[in-house]
């Protein structure tokens, strides 16, 4: 099989019992079918849920905490252990693991964004397992992924993921919620996500997980966006990852063969950046960027709004409202000033023919 780059996500009811610890055994086969994966040859990151789940029970919480303060101090203790634990399984195969903990925030600053990038791809280059969390004691609630589906989905597009394998304590989405419905039916495989499926998929059936299928859902539709396809579910044994790898798998594979990647740049500024302004475009401009595939020129921009600098991100509006984000070349005093000897007849050659907005730094909505 072709080498392939696969985040393989863990949830915490496949990690840890619901009295709050970690179920070894559990672990010892995740590990055990890791190695294998990676012996084939495959680069392998696992993005691990559970510091919660495996730490609530030592500080004396009799089940998941559902404070914040509760749930960080839990995640304090839980990722620790939880590193322990993998630590010492993954030592059995010779797999050298590194805790890696990120906040939201560290994705919407683009010099942090892109320092995740070079460390996972040195990581992956020197062959050493990343074990991914976010970083749940210092996150804002305001600013979190929300959970670490979401997380396992960034993450995927950050690296250009080929697979993003999110094994979790059901077999794959089921036309209703299986454990409230038992004529549920389930799906193995779904080109692609429509609202109605994110309807069917509801929330968390256990003690310890959080999103749910509809969480997993919303995740699988980001990756398939970013151009990373998703496997869904479940299994047991070495082989289990690789079965899924070669579409045996037990659960729901999601995304046609069609996905292409997404540039980092186009990543961040749809997914991560913060908009600092706004550009208005004439007609012609916005054929130009919605149907050739052309860069924005001063000339298409008749109205700028908000304070913004060479590098910022703004959103775009065309005839009937927001077509969509890039990145500026100027800022908006040298725009405004543009439009201005445009309006008194000065000639706009004057100005250096730059684009406003180079095509592979846009985003269309
Ligand atoms: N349509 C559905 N198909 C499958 N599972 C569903 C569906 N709707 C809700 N669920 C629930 O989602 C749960 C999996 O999510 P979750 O508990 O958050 O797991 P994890 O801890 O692995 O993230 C299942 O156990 C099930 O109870
Ligand atoms: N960062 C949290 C993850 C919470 C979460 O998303 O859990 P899950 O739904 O089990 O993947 C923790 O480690 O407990």
């Amino acid at each position: 099989m072709e080498k392939k780059r696969i985040v393989v996500k863990i949830g915490s009811s496949s990690l840890t019992d619901s009295k709050g610890a970690i179920d070894q055994s559990k672990l010892s086969d995740h590990i055990a079918s890791i190695a294998n994966l990676r012996n084939k040859g495959h680069e392998v990151l696992l993005v691990s849920s559970g510091a919660v789940a495996a730490g609530f029970a030592k500080l004396g919480y009799p089940s998941r905490p559902v404070t914040l303060k509760g749930k960080q101090a839990a995640a304090a203790v839980g990722q620790s252990l939880l590193i322990q634990s993998y630590n010492e399984q993954l030592s059995k195969f010779g797999i050298v693991p590194a805790q890696v903990l990120i906040t939201r925030n560290d994705f919407s600053k683009r010099d942090r964004y892109r320092n995740a990038y070079s460390t996972l791809t040195e990581l992956l280059e020197r062959s050493i397992l990343p074990i991914i969390n976010e970083n749940d004691t210092v996150s804002v609630e305001e600013l979190t992924f929300g959970d670490n589906d979401m997380l396992s989905a960034l993450v995927s597009g950050l690296i250009h993921a080929d697979q993003l394998i999110i094994l979790t304590d059901i077999n794959g989405l089921y036309d209703k919620n299986p454990k409230e419905d038992s004529s549920a039916k389930r799906i193995n495989y779904l080109p692609e996500i429509t609202e109605e499926w994110k309807t069917a998929a509801k929330g968390s059936g256990s003690k310890v997980g959080t999103g749910g299928m509809k969480s997993k859902l919303i995740a699988a539709e980001t990756a398939n966006t970013l151009g990373v396809k998703v496997f869904i579910g479940k299994g047991e044994g070495e082989n289990k990852l690789i079965d899924i790898m070669e579409d045996k798998g037990d659960g729901t594979y999601i995304g046609s063969a069609a996905l292409t990647s997404i540039n980092s740049n186009r990543q961040w500024i749809s997914l991560h950046s913060t908009v600092e302004g706004s550009l208005y475009v004439d007609e012609g401009a916005e054929i130009a960027l919605m149907n050739n595939g052309s860069s924005l020129l001063p000339a298409g921009i008749y109205k700028v709004e908000g304070f913004f600098e060479k590098g910022n991100v703004v959103e775009v509006y065309g005839v009937n409202g927001v077509i969509g984000k890039g990145e500026v070349l100027y800022s908006s005093e040298e725009l405004k000033e543009i439009i201005l000897q445009r309006a008194e007849e000065q000639k706009i050659e004057k100005h250096p023919k730059l684009e406003v907005i180079h095509r592979d730094k846009w985003v269309k909505m």
